[in-house]
């Protein structure tokens, strides 16, 4: 029989923590120890989410990291960038599993991390040691992992797009492009006017063009996958909707002798032992909403015969495979678990 292992979330009143809340619920081995907050301290989590009135009877408590290590075996960080890196490294020194949401973790160059997010670290060695959250492509690394810095949620999607065609070496590496589309609780709970319904709603625009902060990860793990240093163009936009990001992302083929039925051999095979990306057959493309609700990644493939591009259509969820869901996949193989354990397998459809 499987031990219980006992969790605490940090930052438990955003929506990645009332995502987490409910992925623990439904968890077989896990029990929620500990929800700690910053302004929600002291507040029962039915006062900030009254939906979960009647299911979830727990309270915020202070961010308090002896008491929090002292309870949990694993604790999730679900906080704003440049708060991890100060937290992280006790909770690891008393033996804890930690799993951080943010971007503190995701960066193996500290350099890179502070030109793009600043702040100032003094945790190098703990830094050196995290493992990047992303399970299809460093699964191995991440069962030998005590810190994940979990990936963020449009390099997943574009990633687990772009993965197969850098490991093969099959593109033209100056020449990816990424249009990618997210919708609004991505930005998280927090009031901001560009969110508010008035500003988003029936409106589609681009935002971060040429300097989003998404763009170095995507190059660190793209760099790495192909051996060689990359640069993307890579291109965000708010969409109205609450879930969901469609990454479209476009590349040269190398070989003008391939196909789509080449390329979707290729990715079926790259991803035969992913139980959460589910590639679709030839002419299907995805929909975010097929993702929602759901630890899924759809992928679609096709290529231009004209132009001899490949095209790659990749549809999640932000806040389950982009962030909570694949923080607890992440977790299940820490744990030794199989990596599907507890999670939803079917969007909410439609
Ligand atoms: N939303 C998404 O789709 C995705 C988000 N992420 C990342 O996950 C992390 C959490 O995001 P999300 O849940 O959306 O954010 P929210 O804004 O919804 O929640 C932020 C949480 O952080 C806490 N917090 C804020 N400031 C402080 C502080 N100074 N000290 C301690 N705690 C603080 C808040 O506590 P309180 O309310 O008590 O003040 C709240 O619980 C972020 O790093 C985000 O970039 C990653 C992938 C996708
Ligand atoms: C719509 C919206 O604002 N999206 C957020 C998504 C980023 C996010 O959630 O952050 P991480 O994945 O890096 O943790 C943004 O572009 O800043």
């Amino acid at each position: 029989m499987t031990e219980t292992v006992t969790v605490g979330i940090i930052g438990a009143s955003g929506y990645g923590g009332v995502q987490l809340v409910r992925l623990l619920q439904d968890h077989p081995h896990l029990d929620i120890a500990y929800l700690a907050g910053d302004s929600s301290a002291g507040k029962a989590f039915t006062d900030l989410y009254p939906h979960l009135h009647n299911r979830v009877d727990l309270k915020v408590e202070a961010i308090d990291l002896d008491a929090i290590a002292d309870r949990c075996q694993v604790v999730f960080l679900s906080l704003p960038n440049n708060l991890a890196y100060n937290m992280a490294p006790a909770l690891v020194a008393k033996g804890c599993k930690v799993l951080d949401l943010s971007a503190d973790y995701r960066f193996a160059d500290l350099n890179v991390y502070q030109e793009w997010y600043g702040g100032d670290r003094q945790d190098g060695a703990i830094a050196a040691t995290a493992v990047y959250g992303l399970p299809e492509l460093y699964r191995s690394d991440i069962q030998k992992a005590n810190l994940v810095g979990c990936a963020g949620c449009y390099p997943t999607a574009t990633l687990l797009a772009l993965a197969p065609l850098l490991k093969q070496g099959l593109i033209d590496l100056e020449t990816i492009v990424i249009d990618a589309k997210s919708g609004a609780s991505g930005g998280g709970r927090h009031a901001k006017t560009n969110l508010l319904l008035a500003e988003a709603a029936a409106s589609i625009g681009a935002y971060g063009v040429a300097r989003h902060r998404h763009t170095p990860e995507i190059e660190q793990i793209s760099s790495n996958l192909s051996g060689q240093p990359v640069l993307v163009q890579f291109t965000p936009h708010l969409m109205p909707m609450v879930r969901g990001i469609l990454s479209t992302v476009y590349a040269k083929l190398r070989d003008p002798g391939l196909v789509t039925e080449d390329l979707s051999t290729i990715y079926n095979a790259f991803y035969r032992n992913a139980p959460w990306v589910n590639v679709l057959p030839h002419g299907v493309y995805p929909q975010t909403k097929w993702a929602c609700g759901s630890n899924l990644c759809y992928l679609g493939v096709e290529v231009d015969p004209r132009t001899r591009r490949v095209i790659v259509l990749s549809a999640i969820d932000n806040m389950i495979k982009g962030q909570s869901g694949q923080a607890v996949q992440c977790l299940n193989l820490m744990m030794g678990w199989d990596e599907t354990l507890g999670l939803p397998k079917l969007a909410f459809y439609p």
